[in-house]
């Protein structure tokens, strides 16, 4: 089935998450390390991690598998406790799961397959008890319409494509209106055509909403193209690199020599091995702000 585009039609919700000041982050990430502990065994997910999210947002964590970046977003989320650090969203420190912090994932099965389209976008709006039946419903039609869905309200997960259950996904995220959109390579297990498409309408979607997202991606193409802020992330465990200004870039600017340089640079900043005393330094040196932190302002 050729997934449907996604209709622009006019906002009648603000931007979500208009609570912090402009000039303050929205999210904050302070020294955040991360393990999972089995038996006797910890396993470093990410160490000391710092960065800041600001309202609106495309804030893109990238970095090579296994460097932490979906435990940071679990993290973030609240489903994966902090062992150093402090993770604090619109002033407030994040301890547990919340309605204002969504996750879109990667799988396809995340949609319950026994509700509608429609059901499913209503659904946490109706468990979180932020809606009565009527205005979920409204609003749950609203954000389909934005997906371009409303042809489907009635369908169930089984019939549609893959790009159209994470348009749902992305629909009943929205509809929460969170503080803050969290993605977890939601187009990874797509062809890369639809991949391209989904990136394109995540990208218009944006320029109608003006929603706060955080992206994890392993692809540096993803990154620019998605991103209007990327944060580099060391192998294993993850520990900030750099963080990229990446405003200019659009699905317009790939094969641009620009883009291209600009890819070859973060490739050699996750992979290049630093000498030792600049990996001593990146390691000493708090990440966020200071002299230091290797920033990219205009790459
Ligand atoms: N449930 C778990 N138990 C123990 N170790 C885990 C668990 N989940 C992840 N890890 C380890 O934590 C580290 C970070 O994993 P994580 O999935 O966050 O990385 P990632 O950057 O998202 O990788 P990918 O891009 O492959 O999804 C890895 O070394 C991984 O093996």
């Amino acid at each position: 089935m050729t997934p449907p585009a996604l209709s622009l039609a006019s906002a009648s919700h603000g931007p979500a998450g208009a609570s912090a000041p402009a000039d303050s982050p929205l999210l904050q990430v302070r020294g955040v390390s991360l393990d999972y502990t089995t038996g006797n065994t910890v396993v470093r997910a990410t160490h000391q991690v710092d960065f800041n999210v600001f309202q609106a947002d495309r804030f893109v964590l990238l970095g090579p598998s296994g460097c932490g970046k979906s435990t940071l977003l679990k993290a973030i989320a609240g489903f994966h406790p902090t062992s150093q650090g402090e993770i604090a969203l619109a002033g407030e420190r994040v301890a547990e799961p919340g309605p204002d912090r969504i996750v879109v994932f990667q799988e396809f099965d995340q949609l319950p397959p026994w509700k509608t389209v429609l059901q499913n976008v209503m659904f946490p709006l109706r468990a979180s008890r932020t809606l009565g039946r009527k205005e979920a419903e409204e609003r749950a039609r609203h954000y389909l319409a934005k997906v371009g869905l409303s042809a489907f309200a009635d369908a169930y997960p089984h019939t549609l494509s893959g790009g159209m259950k994470q348009r749902v996904a992305i629909a009943r995220a929205l509809a929460m209106q969170p503080k803050v959109l969290l993605m977890d390579e939601p187009f990874a297990a797509l062809d890369a055509l639809t991949r391209r498409k989904m990136q394109e309408e995540l990208l218009a979607l944006w320029d109608d909403i003006h929603f706060t997202l955080l992206f994890v991606t392993h692809s540096i193409e993803e990154a620019l193209v998605v991103g209007n802020r990327i944060l580099l992330l060391s192998p294993h465990p993850g520990r900030v690199r750099a963080e990229i200004n990446a405003h200019q870039f659009g699905l317009h600017s790939q094969g641009g020599a620009e883009f291209q340089s600009t890819a070859q640079r973060i490739h050699r900043l996750l992979f290049d091995t630093p000498a030792p005393d600049a990996q001593g330094a990146a390691d000493a040196a708090p990440a966020v702000d200071v002299p230091g932190r290797v920033r990219l302002a205009a790459v």
